[in-house]
């Protein structure tokens, strides 16, 4: 049944990315004068989980490369590498500038420096899940050094930009925003018709059956190629030759849980505290969820930081927020 299973992992980029057109065309347009030794435009693309933010930079990446001889880009994951260490050597990493930094005993200001005197060809960094970033003080880094040119990505633009000092929310007021809607059903059953042609055999799902599946990821891409991939798994260990609706069911749920149990691995240190509180207490309040933190965490970090570590755990469905204000509550969700 499964002809090809790495069409059906989420990590795959496809060759052709449907319904994102205005996206693509809008993230070329800003990263185009790069080509041309001019300086290209930092933009920030903002939406939910599972609607094409990072497929469609990497697409366009992939692009400049194919055009762009003396171009260097760097991708970096600000969830796993979210400390200003960690992300500063990341970029260093991508123009190969990390060779006698120790993770130890190097001081950030020795890597602050050598990025800001970078004069090499342009460079294209995309800071991919940016409202993680422990102090945005970074962005001004990369901001400030020529040739250097900034793709963000977060769930929210709020998220990012109220953390924004007022010297950096200037300067940031007038960049390059691309907002990503949740897809539409039909353009979900686009999405894994594509990968369906590519990695099961014919005529193993109807289109009905990948609209039950679209109806299901309420507008995730990354939940209805998951859905799609554990359906065909169960009918082709039951060898069967198609997929029944009832596997389609039945992968729904199991999905899901794969996806969360995904989220819950790449939590930090902070927020895993904040997750095990909440698996251990059930609904709690602000105030009380504060003081169990920091009563484990080895270096707490502010209330306000923490509540951006809860709308961020928000944003991947682990976390439920009720109430307003001093009477806010939260819980894991279900
Ligand atoms: N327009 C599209 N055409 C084909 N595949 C797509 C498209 N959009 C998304 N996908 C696929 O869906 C999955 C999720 O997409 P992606 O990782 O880009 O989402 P995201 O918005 O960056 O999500 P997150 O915020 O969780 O990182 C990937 O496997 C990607 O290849």
């Amino acid at each position: 049944m499964i002809t090809d299973a790495r069409v059906l992992q989420t990590e795959f980029v496809p060759k052709d990315l449907v319904h994102r057109d205005n996206e693509l065309t809008t993230l070329s347009a800003a990263l185009k004068p790069l080509t041309n030794g001019e300086p290209g435009e930092t933009t920030l693309l903002h939406g939910p989980p599972g609607v094409g933010k990072t497929c469609t930079t990497q697409y366009i990446l992939n692009q400049l490369h194919e055009n762009v001889i003396d171009l260097n880009t760097q991708y970096v994951n600000c969830w796993k590498d979210h400390t200003q260490f960690q992300t500063l050597y990341r970029i260093l990493e991508g123009i190969d500038q990390t060779l006698d930094i120790h993770r130890q005993s190097t001081p950030t200001d020795k890597l602050r420096d050598r990025l800001h005197n970078y004069d090499g060809p342009p460079y294209i960094v995309v800071l991919d899940e940016a409202d993680q970033l422990e102090t945005t003080d970074v962005l001004y880094n990369i901001y400030r050094t020529p040739n250097i040119e900034m793709v963000l990505i977060a769930n929210q633009e709020a998220d990012l930009f109220s953390r924004l000092d007022t010297r950096l929310k200037s300067r940031l007021q007038t960049i390059t925003r691309i907002h990503y809607k949740p897809y539409r059903s039909g353009e979900i059953v686009s999405i894994l018709e594509d990968r369906v042609h590519w990695g099961l055999e014919p005529d193993t799902v109807t289109r009905d059956q990948l609209e039950r599946i679209a109806v299901a990821s309420k507008g995730d891409s990354r939940v209805a190629i998951g859905v799609l991939r554990r359906a065909a798994r169960l009918a082709s260990q039951d060898n069967e030759r198609a997929i029944s609706d009832e596997y389609i069911d039945e992968a729904v749920p199991e999905a899901k849980t794969e996806i969360k149990q995904k989220n819950v691995e790449k939590l930090t240190e902070d927020q895993r505290i904040l997750y095990d509180i909440l698996t251990e207490e059930g609904e709690i309040s602000a105030g009380r969820l504060y003081e169990s933190y920091r009563d484990r965490a080895d270096e707490p970090k502010t209330r306000r930081m923490m509540r951006y570590y809860l709308k961020k755990m928000q944003h991947y469905n682990l976390v439920v927020a009720n109430g307003e204000n001093r009477g806010r509550t939260y819980n894991t969700s279900s």
